[in-house]
């Protein structure tokens, strides 16, 4: 488990237990399932937020998914913050009730829980990143890496099992990223894909991220002038409210086989990259903000948060396009 001065963090029981408390507290406005499991069979919870959540009905959807990364276990407490958020708020806030009315908003508190369980289980904070799937020579595929679009095209992952970035045998060779990756294709319904932006929740450096990460080009195949156009000046917008630095992935370095770059090659999805505090750090410490520092970080995207669902439906309204 967490050790002391860790211990406000959320290990996989407790999350599971929240999500739970969730339902039971906002059963009109929520409505939990799996994705299916990860390598070592922990359901992969993921929530619905809207007014009529058993119904599929004709609005924008949202997705948000934390956790890819298993140290980074500030961001599991992000995606329990939106949740919270925009439950317990749906009675008393008028802002949030129109989010909620207008958009269907999915959250994926842990995409991997293996390796978060694994980075505590010794009582310790052991600095794992990867998810637990053994390799031929080590442990761990970066789930980071392991996304089908331009998969290890360009330098931006190892092909060493070992290594921190490695890529996986093949693209979607993860369980945990098929079971995303089955749940968003899922979400095209009657040819159109539902889910319009995503947020992917990591740590550290206070960064807001868009496509792509594969090239240092601002445009390219499937990506636009306008369309890049938008991405930046949304990210340039968020950054203002939460104090992060806004780039193009690739700005901060090339990476393949990324979930942005899928997410919007593939469907269309207007997928950013959040990474949250620290600012800096020295080794592995940025990665353990102590426990205290929890309310206050998660607190701080409230604002980006909110902009960014309100142009969920259309980001091009950003640049005063029409969809
Ligand atoms: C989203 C990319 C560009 C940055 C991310 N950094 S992290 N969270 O692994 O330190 C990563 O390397 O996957
Ligand atoms: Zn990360």
């Amino acid at each position: 488990d967490f050790p002391s001065g860790y211990t406000g963090y959320h290990n996989y029981a407790e999350m599971t237990a929240e999500l739970n408390q969730t339902v039971t507290d906002h059963p009109n406005l929520v409505r939990l399932s799996s994705l299916g499991n990860s390598y070592q069979g922990r359901a992969l919870p993921a929530l619905k937020i809207s007014n009529n959540p058993a119904v599929d009905q004709a609005k924008p959807e949202v997705l948000f998914t934390c956790n890819q990364h298993a140290r980074e276990h500030l961001t599991v407490e992000m995606c329990l913050h939106i949740i919270k958020r925009f439950t317990d708020g749906y009675a008393t806030n008028s802002a949030i009730k129109a989010l909620v009315d207008s958009r269907e908003i999915w959250v994926v508190p842990s995409v991997n829980p293996d390796g978060a369980e694994y980075d505590i289980a010794a009582g310790t904070l052991r600095g794992w990143r990867k998810n637990r799937q053994p390799n031929s020579t080590s442990t761990g595929t970066d789930p980071n890496r392991n996304w089908g679009y331009q998969w290890g095209c360009c330098g931006g992952s190892s092909g060493t099992g070992s290594s921190e970035t490695y890529r996986g045998p093949s693209a979607f060779s993860a369980p945990e990223t098929q079971r995303v990756r089955d749940f968003v294709n899922s979400r095209v319904v009657g040819g159109v894909q539902q889910i319009k932006a995503h947020i992917d929740w990591h740590t550290y450096s206070e960064l807001i991220l868009w496509p792509y990460g594969y090239t240092y080009n601002d445009t390219a195949t499937g990506l636009n002038a306008d369309q890049a156009n938008a991405f930046g000046t949304l990210g340039r917008q968020m950054a203002a409210l939460n104090g992060y630095t806004p780039q193009q992935s690739s700005d901060l370095y090339i990476t393949d086989g990324s979930v942005n770059d899928w997410m919007w090659a593939t469907h269309k999805i207007w997928s950013y990259t959040f990474e949250m505090y620290p600012k800096s750090g020295t080794g592995l410490n940025g990665f353990y903000p102590r426990d205290t520092q929890i309310a206050t970080q998660v607190a701080r995207n409230n604002t980006a948060v909110d902009l960014f669902l309100g142009y969920a439906d259309c980001v091009p309204r950003v640049i005063g396009q029409t969809c």
